[in-house]
């Protein structure tokens, strides 16, 4: 069954939601599914910007049929060619021999990397700047490299101002009849998971995603709709989720506030994190959130690391080196560049302490701009009573920090 619905009069949506996908790229827990946007433009010429995943190909099928009613795809326009958008490109092609591709000429060299068969097919290569009219629609492509990978462009329809952004401005979660950002209840039921969408996913390319803001900037004025290829569309309050990709592009905090991410073995690290968030709430704090490591995606610790001011990172010492997840979560926040935070640390061990210094070294010589605290709780085996005031006084600078 065909289940479609209208983006504007003459657009529409026709992608899927999936249920079934547990790890999106294999790696990232989705526990509310996730959905693959396509959009056809009925015109003078129909046009299908991008395809879906391979998975849902039949639903995406089923909602072309119905909308072109016999006719056939004039053009496909490929934002962006990764394979949980572009792994039907093949099936549409198949289906509407005829069709024109617009993509760039790096799309068209990854599709025949993946071993797409384009060959007796018209492709039309677009840069930077080009425009093209479906009749009353025209567009302008703008070039996205490496948001998120370096294929991508994003399409303006100057007519009516609707934005197609490939992999920017998206989110996890099935849509499961909801188009519109201004149906659902955004920034309490969707805004953790498009923060951890775009933090895992694209959260590396912040100066990527910085220069697409700057020339979206330009135009922000006519732009009435985005449409992303996962995610709800947004047609109303824009600048909320504008502001949200400018926060995390840049790797600016979004609120001031503590995560504790503690790794623990048999509890008394895991006593240390409890008795400092207990101190920093008595001190005054209201934004404390405690994580274990070992038992958190790190997409989730990735996730609040970008949307908080202030890490404490609680580690046990494991062979003389970080605690092993401990150590998995820096080398994440390394590799998506994360930076610009202040960061605490407690250490523990029962015989030669080691994960303070590892930890502060990775943080200072492997990441850009994190500052440590010098106040450190540096505990043996567990925290006794004699180490009160040590762990009041790391309360105390977490505070005096996040004051400034
Ligand atoms: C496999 C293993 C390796 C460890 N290696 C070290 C070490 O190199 N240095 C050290 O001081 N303690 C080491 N420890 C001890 C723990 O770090 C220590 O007992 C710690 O206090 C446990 O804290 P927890 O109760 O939060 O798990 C090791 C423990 C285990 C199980």
């Amino acid at each position: 069954m065909y289940c479609v619905r209208n983006v504007t009069e003459d657009l529409y949506w026709v992608g899927a939601n999936d249920h079934r996908l547990t790890l999106f790229e294999n790696i990232h827990p989705i526990p509310r599914g996730v959905s693959y946007n396509a959009y056809l433009l009925l015109d003078e010429h129909s046009v299908l910007f991008d395809t879906v995943d391979w998975s849902a190909c039949r639903q995406l099928l089923e909602n072309m049929d119905y909308l072109l009613a016999g006719k056939p795809l004039d053009y496909l326009v490929i934002n962006h060619m990764e394979p949980d958008h572009g792994a039907s490109i093949e099936e549409i092609l198949l289906r509407h021999p005829k069709v024109k591709v617009i993509s760039t000429e790096k799309s068209f060299l990854l599709m025949r990397q993946f071993g797409f068969q384009l060959d007796g097919h018209e492709l039309i290569e677009v840069k930077e700047g080009d425009t093209w009219s479906f009749g009353r629609h025209t567009v302008t492509f703008v070039a996205a490299p490496m948001v998120h990978w370096p294929e991508a462009m994003v399409t303006f329809d100057t007519t009516d101002g609707v934005l197609f952004s490939a992999d920017a401005f998206g989110s996890f979660g099935a849509l499961d009849g909801k188009l519109f950002a201004d149906e659902v209840n955004f920034d309490r039921d969707w805004i953790d998971d498009a923060r951890r969408y775009f933090t895992n996913i694209v959260g590396k390319y912040g100066p990527h995603v910085q220069l697409l803001l700057k020339k979206a900037a330009g135009i922000l004025d006519q732009i009435r709709y985005i449409c992303p290829l996962h995610g709800p569309v947004w047609r109303q309050d824009l600048g909320y989720f504008i502001d949200k990709y400018d926060h995390w592009s840049r790797y600016e905090p979004e609120e001031k506030g503590v995560m504790i991410a503690y790794a623990s073995m048999y509890g008394n690290t895991e006593a240390a994190a409890q008795a400092l968030a207990t101190q920093l709430c008595a001190q005054g704090v209201t934004n404390v959130w405690m994580y274990d490591v070992s038992n958190t995606h790190v997409s989730y610790l990735i996730s609040e690391s970008f949307r908080l001011s202030h890490i404490v990172l609680a580690s046990v010492t494991y062979n003389l080196g970080i605690y092993p997840v401990m150590h998995n979560f820096l080398m994440d926040m390394k590799a998506l560049n994360l930076q610009n935070r202040t960061v605490a640390l407690i250490e523990n061990g029962s015989w030669a302490v080691k994960s303070g210094d590892l930890m502060q070294k990775f943080l200072e010589d492997e990441m850009k701009n994190m500052t440590v605290l010098n106040d450190r709780l540096s505990m043996a085996s567990a925290l006794h009573p004699d180490k009160a005031s040590e762990l009041q006084a790391l309360a105390s600078a977490i505070v005096k920090s996040m004051q400034n």
